[in-house]
This record gives C-alpha cells, sequence and structure tokens, in this order.
C-alpha cells in the first residue's frame, strides 16, 4: 500500500505557495527575455518525442520545489511499488500493474508471490495466433468466407483505448479488415454499425473487463440475435464470437467457447487495459508486429518513468505543472490538443484516463480532502478547435494549460498541408505565451490608416494578456511504438498526481450510483402508470416519457 501523507502539510506545498505569490504576476515574456537558455532548460527528450515545458508560468525554483513536493510525497517509493505489484488499489485491494503487460523485458513481476508473466506472455501467444489467422484468411465463418470486419463490443476502457489508437495507427491498418465499435447501450449504436456488415465475414468482439456491463452485455446480445436472424446458426457463434474478459463463468454463461476467449486480470484497470486481450481489435487492425510495437513504446517510457531522476523524468515533470496550476493558480481544467487527425479521440480517451482516475474527493485514509484533485480534460484537434474554443482559451477569464501535440512527419503528406498545420501548432502557443498588448495592438491599428478614435475604440478587444501556459510535445512521427511511449507518458503523469494528492487513482466508485439508480428505474418504465417513488423532478421526467411513447 502506498504511504500516506497530508498534501497540504508537505513542507514544499507552504513553500510553493510562498513562491507563487512572489511571482504570480510575472510575465513568461519576461522569462524569455531573461534567459536565452530557456528552451535547453525547460524541454527534455525521449526517443523521438520532445517535451518543451518553456512556455510555463516557472522557473528554475518553481520546478526545484515541485520536484520537493513530490519526494516528499513518496513519489520514488510510489513507482516502486506500482512496478512491483503492491497492492496499492487500497480500495480494491488490488495490485496495478498494466506495466506487466508490455514488460517486454519478461523480468518476473509478483503478484502475491507468483509471477505474472508467463500468464501475460501465454495470453499475447494465443492473440497472436488468433490474429495471423483471421488476418490471413485462415480463419473462416460460417459460409466459408474469410473475416472482412470485425466488431468490438464494449465501453468505457473496454472502448475508448481501442478506438483511439486503432484511428491513430490507421495508417497501418490492412485494407482487407475493416474495425468498428459498439459502445452505447443506446440501440442506433448496434443497429447502425449492423447495416455496415456481413454475418457471413463479421467477427464480434465482446469485450468487458466484468462481462456483467450492461451496455456490453445488452449490445452483445442484440449482435448475437442479429447474428441468428441473419443465417448464423448457434452452432455458428463459435466461429464469430470472441470475448475477452477477467471472467470465465460469464463468458460460459454468455455462450461463447472459452477457446475463443482472450482472458487478463483483476489488476488490470479498465482505462488501463487497451495493453492486454482488450487490444485484440487494436492487433487486428495493424497486425500483431505493430502491436508489440505499441507494447515496446510503452514499456520504454515505463523504464523511463521508473528510473529517470525527477529533473529528467518527463511523466513527473507534466505532472507536477499540472499540479503547479492546478493547485496554486486555481485552474479547473486541461486540453488536450492534438495537431493531428489520426488522433482525433486522444482527449476523450484521456478524459476516462484521467477523469475517472483522479476525479476523487477523498484522501487514503478516507478524509474528505481540502484542496483540488483531478482536472477536467477537454480537447479537439487542432485545427478544428483554433475556430471553436480557442477563443476562450486565448482570451477568456479561465487559465486552460494546454498541452499541443504534434508530429514532425505527417503519415500522409498531401501538398502543403502538414507545413500548413505546424505552423498553427507553433503559432499558438507563441500567441498563448506573448499575447499582445494593448499598445501593440494600437500601433498596428494605427499602420492600417485607422484613426484615434478607431484606435482607442478597438485595441482594447485586441489585445491578448498572454501568459497562458502550454506544453509542446513534438513526435517525430506517430508510430506504434511512439503511440505506446506518449499513452504512457500520460498514465504515468495521471499517477503521479494521484500520488502527491494522496488519492486512490485505480478504483471508480463514482460511477455507480447512477448504474444502480438506472436499475432500480428501468423496471418502473415497463408500465404506463405513473410513478411517485423519486423527487418531484425525476417523477415528473419520468411520468411525461410514459406519456409522450405511446405517440
Ligand atoms: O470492461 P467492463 O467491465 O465492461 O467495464 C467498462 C468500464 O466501466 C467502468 O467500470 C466504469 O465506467 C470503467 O472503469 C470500465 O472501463
Amino acid at each position: 500500500m502506498l504511504t500516506n501523507h497530508a498534501f497540504l502539510t508537505l513542507p514544499a506545498y507552504g513553500q510553493l505557495k510562498a513562491h507563487f505569490e512572489a511571482t504570480e504576476s510575472t510575465h513568461m515574456r519576461d522569462l524569455f527575455a531573461q534567459n536565452p537558455d530557456r528552451f535547453e532548460q525547460f524541454s527534455l527528450r525521449f526517443d523521438d518525442i520532445l517535451v518543451d515545458f518553456s512556455k510555463n508560468r516557472v522557473t528554475a525554483e518553481t520546478m526545484t520545489l515541485l520536484r520537493q513536493l513530490a519526494e516528499q510525497a513518496g513519489l520514488t517509493d510510489a513507482i516502486e511499488k506500482m512496478f512491483s505489484g503492491d497492492k496499492i488499489n487500497g480500495t480494491e485491494g488490488r495490485a496495478v500493474l498494466h506495466t506487466a503487460l508490455r514488460n517486454r523485458a519478461n523480468t518476473p513481476v509478483l503478484v502475491d508471490g507468483a509471477d505474472v508473466m508467463p500468464s501475460v506472455n501465454a495470453v499475447l501467444d494465443r492473440m497472436k495466433s488468433f490474429t495471423e489467422r483471421v488476418r490471413s484468411g485462415e480463419w473462416k465463418g460460417y459460409s466459408g468466407k474469410a473475416i472482412t470486419d470485425v466488431v468490438n463490443i464494449g465501453i468505457g476502457g473496454s472502448d475508448l483505448g481501442p478506438v483511439m489508437v486503432t484511428e491513430a495507427l490507421k495508417f497501418y491498418a490492412s485494407d482487407k479488415l475493416k474495425v468498428h465499435f459498439v459502445s452505447n447501450v443506446d440501440g442506433v449504436h448496434i443497429y447502425e454499425t449492423l447495416q455496415l456488415v456481413n454475418p457471413e465475414t463479421t467477427l464480434f468482439l465482446v469485450a468487458s473487463k466484468t462481462f456483467t456491463t450492461q451496455e456490453t452485455m445488452t449490445n452483445a446480445n442484440s449482435a448475437r440475435q442479429w447474428f441468428l436472424d441473419n443465417g448464423g446458426s448457434q452452432h455458428d457463434v463459435a466461429k464469430h464470437f470472441a470475448a475477452l474478459s477477467t471472467n470465465k463463468a460469464e463468458v460460459e454463461k454468455f455462450g461463447i467457447d472459452t477457446e475463443n476467449m482472450f482472458g487478463f486480470w483483476d489488476w488490470v484497470g479498465g482505462r488501463y487495459s487497451l495493453w492486454s486481450a482488450i487490444g485484440l481489435s487494436i492487433a487486428l487492425y495493424i497486425g500483431f508486429d505493430n502491436f508489440e510495437e505499441l507494447l515496446a513504446g510503452g514499456h520504454a517510457m515505463d523504464n523511463h518513468f521508473r528510473t529517470a531522476p525527477l529533473d529528467q523524468n518527463i511523466p513527473a515533470t507534466l505532472a507536477l505543472l499540472g499540479i503547479w496550476y492546478n493547485n496554486f493558480y486555481g485552474a479547473q481544467s486541461e486540453a488536450i490538443l492534438p495537431y493531428d487527425q489520426y488522433l482525433h479521440r486522444f482527449a476523450a480517451y484521456f478524459q476516462q484516463g484521467d477523469m475517472e482516475s483522479n476525479g476523487k474527493s477523498v484522501d487514503r485514509d478516507g478524509h474528505p480532502v481540502a484542496y483540488q484533485t483531478g482536472p477536467i480534460i477537454w480537447g479537439e484537434p487542432g485545427t478544428n478547435g483554433q475556430h471553436a474554443f480557442y477563443q476562450l482559451i486565448h482570451q477568456g477569464t479561465k487559465l486552460i494549460p494546454c498541452d499541443f501535440i504534434a508530429p514532425a512527419i505527417s503519415h500522409r503528406p498531401m501538398g502543403d498541408h502538414h507545413r500548413m498545420l505546424l505552423s498553427n501548432f507553433f503559432a499558438q502557443t507563441e500567441a498563448l505565451m506573448n499575447g499582445k498588448t494593448e499598445q501593440e495592438a494600437a500601433d498596428e491599428l494605427r499602420k492600417a490608416g485607422k484613426s484615434d478614435a478607431e484606435i482607442a475604440q478597438v485595441a482594447p478587444f485586441k489585445a491578448f494578456s498572454g501568459n497562458r501556459p502550454t506544453n509542446s510535445i513534438l513526435l517525430k512521427m506517430i508510430t506504434p511504438y511512439t503511440l505506446g511511449s506518449l499513452i504512457a507518458m500520460y498514465e504515468h503523469k495521471i499517477f503521479t498526481q494521484g500520488v502527491i494528492w494522496n488519492i486512490f487513482s485505480f478504483d471508480q466508485w463514482g460511477v455507480e450510483l447512477g448504474k444502480q439508480l438506472a436499475n432500480k428505474i428501468l423496471p418502473e418504465l415497463e408500465a404506463d402508470t405513473p410513478v411517485n417513488s423519486h423527487d418531484s423532478s425525476t417523477n415528473g421526467l419520468i411520468n411525461v416519457y410514459k406519456v409522450w411513447r405511446k405517440n
């Protein structure tokens, strides 16, 4: 278990508070003017990833104090505990070992005294041979045809990771196999997906750690019914349905041949499971070699996180910067802005990764926290975001630290597109940092021939305060390996913050209450008789629904 501490009483917290008060009004423009080496001093490289954090409201002293905060919170010890299989998920009594899933060094990792690596490798071997059989066409559907479409049915961590990675690595995909994802219990999702596929050539992957999740089981049942109604027989289900789960009993109950079950373990959190059997849709889509590259990239970042000193440690640095804004500047959110269309689901993926992990308000002793924990994560790919919400980032009243992510080389070089995209990537962080003074705005207007009256009227609106923090994460190219490293980098950032805030990052009790209430309401929706067992709002809504659904 992790060592507990009181975040607000860590000596470095008090020092940071005083440092914040003394430096809050410093403008990054001045920091850059004073220090020509700022980029070298405040950027880190890892393989083909450059993390430039120089456009943050920090000095060398800020970073030193933040690192002291991490040390005082026991980060080094916590990292070792996670990697070595300690049961750091305290409320569920579980180890947290997604790192073992990508442990390409194959060094033993012990849980309750037993090495998990042989089981990890055995599942990977089965995934490999299954992937090869499906991709080569050797695996046949019931009418003897090869598989052309894979439909992954899952939700949350059993969906978002595979969706994000298959989109991000589309360049590596085979054109013989399409992937589709069904997550929402809204029948529209499965209906529309089934319109696109043929039962003879479709493989359904039912992806659920627990195999009890309402949305997934409902969609899986509808998919099986559709399969049976459209030419498949009960006997043929084995050729068209596979399960990715930890729950063998429920898989059997559903009727999936356990030969077609790819297992994982309770020490894999749902939102950290793309590296496990949950990644089968990824392996099928991009091939097993590429899936292994993804694992290798994640493993390389694990080694970096575990061994690099704090001043060289990329995930820890990003985590500390996040804490600086979250706990001292009072920033409520962080934006993730990938300048790469293939990464268009990256922010959505880390909405779950971060918000389900660190959206907690009770510390590891079970006491309410008296400080802010996990931020709101949001974002869209650049340049679309620029034409939607960047106005608020540039000139709104809120401080929104942003991560800008871009590859130097595009997989699809089309004319000048990539250069234009990157000119926006570079320009935005420069603009957010520098801003534009009212005087500069007035000078521009004067040059454009505006009168003094016009200038006085318009210049205030054309001024930008700047001093808005950004990290620039420049990758050489989005390959399976770099993507693996990038994902692991964010995972460890989230972990580091959870350690410093003294919260449990690997449970998610907050999603339970809504599930329980939905289960209570579901039978109440059957009859047309009005309900009166809830508050007046809930009763009112249900009763209007009961009237309206009749038309
Ligand atoms: O894989 P399962 O068990 O279907 O769970 C799906 C998702 O539901 C949650 O438990 C809660 O949203 C997530 O953590 C998880 O990723």
